[in-house]
């Protein structure tokens, strides 16, 4: 089994490109997702959220004020590690959970979609492949405003909270252009879903030539032990 991690930037399109992927018949682990129920009420990270941002974070019934602590986070640096610190190891043990569901299901690959994948020190050296989701900047930054309602200003500072797309660009082994129509994106996720289908046909093809070639080898340790002697 091997693994793939899925990357962008906020409002880049992962979303977008993990359904037509799920539509595929994909395994997908969403981290975002993830990050949503780790903060459940009761939960070890709720607790510890609640204990450092203080009970103002949190709604009536007890839910994080995803708004409010986004409003935090995404304008002060300093808050940004701390929450980070208290979701980040709870996304990742809840994720591997996963990873070993779809293993022991017979999966024979899992897309991980990890916002900050390329942030994240360490991360890639796990995955097989890692795709891109880009989008042009002004595009992105006209998706997120018209996304969240949020202005021009406060969508940029959000926007400058990631590693710049450029840069993610040239770590990633493939790129998803999603800065045109979704007909086009689709295109192109189709193209991925086939490599990644080749990519498995050639590691069969790999374990097989390896299996011959072990078995010749034995073959032949048997007829020069049979000459020998
Ligand atoms: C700050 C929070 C409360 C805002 O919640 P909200 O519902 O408004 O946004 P949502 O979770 O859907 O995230 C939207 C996008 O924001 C970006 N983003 C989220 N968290 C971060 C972060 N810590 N640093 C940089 N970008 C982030 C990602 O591109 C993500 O896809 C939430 O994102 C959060 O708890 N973040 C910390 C956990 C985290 O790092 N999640 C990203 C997945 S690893
Ligand atoms: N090709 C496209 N054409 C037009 N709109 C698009 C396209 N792709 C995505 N969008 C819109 O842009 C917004 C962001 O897309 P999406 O939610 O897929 O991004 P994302 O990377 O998952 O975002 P985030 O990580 O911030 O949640 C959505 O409102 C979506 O409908």
């Amino acid at each position: 089994m091997f693994l793939v991690g899925l990357s962008g930037g906020i409002a880049s399109g992962k979303s977008t490109v993990v359904a037509v992927l799920r539509e595929l018949g994909c395994a997908v682990i969403d981290a975002d997702v993830i990050a949503r129920q780790v903060v459940q009420p009761h939960s070890k990270a709720h607790q510890q959220i609640l204990q450092h941002f203080g009970p103002e974070i949190l709604l009536e019934n007890g839910e994080i004020n995803r708004e409010a602590l986004g409003s935090i986070v995404f304008s002060q640096p300093e808050k940004r590690r701390l929450l980070n610190s208290i979701t980040h190891p709870e996304i990742l043990k809840e994720m591997l959970k996963q990873v070993l569901k779809y293993f022991v299901l017979g999966y024979r690959y899992v897309i991980l979609d990890i916002p900050l994948l390329f942030e994240t020190r360490g991360l890639t050296r796990f995955m097989k492949y890692t795709v891109l989701v880009y989008c042009d900047p002004p595009t992105q930054l006209a998706r997120l405003m018209k996304r969240s309602g949020l202005g021009a200003a406060e969508a940029e500072a959000r926007i400058s909270c990631q590693l710049p797309l450029e840069e993610k660009r040239r770590w990633a082994t493939h790129v998803i252009d999603n800065s045109g129509d979704w007909e086009g994106t689709r295109r192109q996720v189709l193209q991925l879903h086939t490599r990644l289908e080749d990519s498995l046909d050639f590691l069969w093809a790999r374990l097989a030539v390896g299996a011959a070639a072990a078995g010749l080898g034995g073959l032949l340790f048997l007829l020069i032990r049979h000459f020998i002697s």
